[in-house]
């Protein structure tokens, strides 16, 4: 049946050969862990710990910092940055978390649990500027650069995601540049700050250890993570709503961000967690922000409850957002932990019908369309009455298509 697909996949959707391209990548080479580390030592972990702590230390000039350290917005350092050519577009679109990368610029801080204790002392104007100077340096040095994600691998989600951002396209072309790739999909479990490669080693080992963590909720249970709805961040990114076994998911990423921050990695977020499934954001392309303030829901009007699929939990990656990407469109991963029988992401006969299925039906309406259209711009030409806005719209939409698979 594999086989078959695979060859099937680009003639049963040929309207929208980036998807079937997508989808074969996806198939062919299965987001796998580009290495897995042994677990190490306990020592070295109670070494980064205490350099971490120092590091915040040093960063927010307290004296007891406690092991705790989450990301903060800090929205005035970009506004003081100055702007990025548009050809930093494309490594920007690599990275998951655009919006905090451009204005956020999530940053490692001290909680408000930590104890301050600052003597007030007079300062110029000189040393207060050197001291934002400073600060912004350091805060930079603290961006998340990797993360935990939950890859989405199940086709028939991808195809649907795919549906709704090219309906969105349909509607304002501009909107191309935002959309996530299919082979990135994913939900963001944790972010992490790692500096080093000794950082990123023990950032593995705290996965690694995750896995225990996790079998023990899971209880050899299946977990169906059910896609269903759509909603968005501050209309600036769209994503699709996880309406089951949120609560599993949000005890996982608790659990994990525990054992990250015990091994001393600046892991974790001020926020609260919210499972969710970008599928596109503004912050993709600083050209598309100056243009679009905001995604207009009526955009994707039709797909507010549309049911886009269930993932089966069974893999978390340890990603980084600078590294090349994958050939298949997936974040380079420095290690994985795999839980029960799916290991090889592998999607079940009954997901290759339904795909099949979606992917002939979604062809012939294309076809029909295609008939449609032609079949009007003839009587049009015969009577001599203008092309539609909407069908040059539509030469158009397929260029953006290619660029979107690139
Ligand atoms: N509770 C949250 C979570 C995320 N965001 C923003 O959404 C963007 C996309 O997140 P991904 O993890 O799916 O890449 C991200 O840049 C966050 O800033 C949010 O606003 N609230």
């Amino acid at each position: 049946m594999q086989p078959l697909l695979l060859r099937l996949l680009p003639a049963l959707c040929p309207a929208r050969p980036a998807a079937a391209r997508a989808l074969l990548a996806r198939r062919a080479v299965p987001a796998l862990p580009m290495a897995l580390r042994p677990a190490a030592g306990e020592g070295r972990a109670g070494g980064d710990a205490s350099r971490a702590a120092g590091a915040i230390r040093e960063h927010d000039g307290l004296e007891n910092v406690q092991q705790k350290k989450i990301f903060k917005e800090n929205k005035t350092q970009q506004r003081e940055e100055p702007r990025a050519a548009d050809s930093v577009d494309s490594l920007m679109a690599e990275m998951p978390f655009l919006d905090t990368d451009i204005d956020d610029e999530c940053v490692m801080h001290a909680t408000s649990e930590i104890n301050i204790k600052k003597k007030r002392k007079r300062t110029t104007g000189r040393e207060i500027e050197e001291g934002i100077e400073r600060k912004k340096k350091k805060n930079k040095q603290y961006q998340p650069n990797y993360f935990i994600s939950l890859p989405i691998t199940n086709p028939e989600i991808t195809v649907s995601i795919q549906a709704v951002q090219d309906a969105i396209i349909q509607k304002d072309q501009r909107l191309s540049k935002a959309m996530v790739r299919s082979g990135s999909l994913h939900v963001t479990m944790l972010l992490m700050h790692l500096s080093n490669e000794e950082e990123i080693s023990t950032a593995v080992d705290a996965l690694s250890e995750s896995k225990v963590f996790v079998e023990d909720l899971l209880r050899g249970k299946r977990v169906d993570l059910s896609f269903q709805g759509i909603d968005h961040f501050k209309n600036q990114v769209g994503f699709v709503k996880l309406v089951e076994n949120t609560t599993i998911l949000t005890e996982i990423a608790e659990a994990m961000k525990k054992i990250f921050q015990e091994k001393g990695i600046l892991a974790g977020e001020e926020r609260a967690f919210k499972p969710h499934l970008t599928f596109m954001k503004l912050s993709k392309s600083m050209e598309l922000r100056k243009q679009v303030k905001k995604i207009d829901s009526n955009l994707y009007e039709d797909f507010k409850s549309h049911y886009f699929g269930d993932e089966i939990l069974h893999r978390f990656d340890l990603c980084s957002m600078l590294k090349k990407k994958q050939p298949n469109g997936y974040y380079y991963c420095e290690s994985s932990i795999v839980f029960g029988e799916k290991h090889a992401a592998e999607p079940d006969d009954a997901e290759l019908v339904s795909l099949s299925k979606r992917l002939v039906e979604n062809a012939v309406l294309k076809a029909v369309q295609q008939y449609l259209e032609e079949t009007q711009n003839k009587t049009r030409e015969t009577d001599g009455s203008p092309m539609k806005t909407e069908d040059a719209a539509s030469g158009s939409k397929n260029e953006s298509d290619k660029d979107n698979s690139k």
